[in-house]
């Protein structure tokens, strides 16, 4: 038996996190509102055929230390399934019209973050037994704009 049993006396709560990054383009465009509605809303985010954003996530995930392998989550396999979920679904794609669960929706940085949280939340559904949950999807749109969301 390893000796990581002194600071696991106790359950230890704690907080991991990966970044990871993609490029898409979007529009900022509600087709409720007239072309002049929606560029006094959203300004040269509304242009016709729209722009792109090198966005940059932070996933955390939260829960209790396993004392048997020292994580809360393998980091590995954080990577693997945030390639799966978020690199193969975003990058290099419109929002506005790729990704289907962005389809219904203006494609802000905060639908964004709710979108990505929904899908990770199902994906990690399958650990909630080993007390990991989500706890917080940060997007960074440029390296000044950011959104935070934890579920609520
Ligand atoms: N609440 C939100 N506001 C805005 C969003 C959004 O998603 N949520 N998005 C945009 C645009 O997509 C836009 O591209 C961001 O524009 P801007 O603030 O000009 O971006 P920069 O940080 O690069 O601007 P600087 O000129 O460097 O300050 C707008 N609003």
């Amino acid at each position: 038996m390893l000796h990581m049993n002194a600071p696991l006396q106790r359950k230890r709560k704690i907080y991991v996190t990966r970044t990871i990054g993609f490029n898409a383009a979007h529009r900022l465009f509600n087709p409720d509102f007239s072309d002049q509605e929606n560029h006094k809303i959203y300004g040269k985010c509304s242009n016709e055929h729209g722009h792109g954003h090198n966005y940059e996530l932070e996933i955390t995930l939260y829960g209790t230390i396993d004392p048997q392998t020292g994580f809360l989550f393998d980091l590995k396999q954080l990577k693997s399934i945030l390639e799966e979920e978020i690199t193969e679904r975003f990058d290099h794609k419109h929002l506005n019209f790729d990704v289907r669960e962005m389809q219904d929706c203006v494609p802000t940085t905060e639908l964004l973050a709710v979108v990505i949280w929904d899908i990770l939340d199902l994906r990690l559904q399958q650990f909630n037994n080993r007390e990991i949950t989500l706890y917080e999807v940060k997007i960074y749109e440029t390296g000044k704009n950011a959104v935070r969301y934890l579920g609520q």
